[in-house]
């Protein structure tokens, strides 16, 4: 079989759920903006600086990779910035062959200089929109919903979460929790994920990234998450062998087919797997798990999603049928309703990998 190249993957339709804002920006873009307001970077040359934020998010821990983002949010303060960035994001997402993604930021980190929560989510959505319209006025079109992000070692999830439900009927599709993982669990903002409930809104929390097992199941099991973020150290549930064994908290994301939002670099990156060919998805594809493919921050690990496809195809040698796979389980595990879920499956996805597929 001859290999898939990245070419390729690009012009096939993908969908991608962990995405965030503000671990995407255009090297050029971050550039300008700082400038505009005076925001000192490590470098001033877009391909230095774009080479510096991968090899300073290189740092085995998600703590200093976080530190990185200070750069990002900092330029990230106007409604034009705002709605720049926005836009561009559709407009890469769009270029790279994404057909839907879910991109998620946290507004809260966006009001350093003056701006509302309101004026901050209003901002993102008219980017996104308009990006979108661009994208498909140049025949790539794409369809791209928001999350709402409560930063997990702040006070502000309720906030947000009232935030995200106020703008549901305007693009904003669902709500996460993000942030240094271990010393803040999700039953810290436990208030804010029984008001999504009790709302019928969607979630996912980053859980089972830099913190184990306890951090999935309070997610699952106290919080009542729809989908993890990330959620990769669930292998810690799974003896190998043969016959791999699950334990009982494995079984059960397994079993009610609980969506993870891989994403392979990023892992690599802070550590929480050693690298993309030892990365549990290739155990847990096998086994069945409903597994996504992710890119987290395009920017910090010098990605796209169709990169990030090229390199689990070169590690665990996927054809076509596995990439499908990977995508319509995105598109499955979307927070959009059901029927426009299948509408994407059926009309886009399928009929191109019927070609593909030969
Ligand atoms: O992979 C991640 N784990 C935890 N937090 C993250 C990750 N990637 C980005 N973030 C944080 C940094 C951003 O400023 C914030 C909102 O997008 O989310
Ligand atoms: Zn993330």
């Amino acid at each position: 079989m001859v290999a898939i190249t990245l070419d390729e993957i690009v012009k096939a339709p993908k969908a991608l759920l962990h995405d965030h804002l503000d671990g995407g920006l255009r090297p050029a873009t971050i550039v300008e903006l700082a400038d505009a307001v005076g925001h000192r970077l490590p470098a001033t040359d877009p391909e230095e600086l774009g080479r510096w934020f991968v090899a300073a998010a290189n740092s085995g821990s998600l703590e200093r990779y976080l530190e990185t983002f200070d750069h990002t949010v900092a330029v990230m303060q106007t409604e034009e910035a705002l709605y720049r960035v926005a836009a561009e994001c559709a407009l890469d997402l769009a270029a790279d062959g994404v057909v839907y993604a879910e991109v998620r930021y946290a507004p809260e980190q966006h009001l350093e200089r003056g701006l509302s929560l309101e004026q901050v989510v209003e901002a993102v959505l008219a980017g996104f929109a308009a990006g979108s319209v661009e994208a498909t006025r140049e025949g790539r079109p794409i369809r791209v919903g928001t999350l709402l992000t409560a930063m997990r070692h702040a006070a502000r999830s309720q906030e947000i979460a009232e935030l995200a439900v106020r703008y549901r009927d305007n693009g904003v599709v669902g709500f996460d929790i993000a942030g240094a993982e271990a010393g803040f669990p999700p039953t810290r903002h436990l208030d804010a994920f029984e008001y999504l409930q009790r709302e019928n809104f969607h979630f996912t929390i980053h859980a089972g990234e830099a913190f184990g097992l306890p951090s999935i199941w309070q997610a699952i099991q106290w919080c009542g998450a729809d989908r993890l973020g990330h959620g990769v150290r669930i292998v810690d549930d799974i003896t190998p062998g043969q016959l791999p064994a699950l334990g009982r908290l494995a079984a059960y994301v397994r079993d009610k087919r609980i969506p993870l939002e891989l994403c392979p670099s990023s892992n690599v990156q802070t550590g929480a797997a050693p690298s993309i060919a030892e990365h549990p998805i290739g155990l847990l594809r096998d086994l069945r798990f409903r597994v996504t493919v992710n890119t987290d921050n395009r920017l910090m690990s010098g990605t796209s999603m169709s990169r990030e496809m090229a390199l689990l195809v070169e590690a665990f040698g996927y054809g076509w049928a596995e990439l499908q796979w990977f995508t319509i389980n995105a598109m499955k595990s979307a927070f959009i309703p059901f029927d426009e879920r299948l509408t994407i499956i059926n009309e886009v996805i399928k009929p191109a990998y019927a070609k593909l597929l030969g």
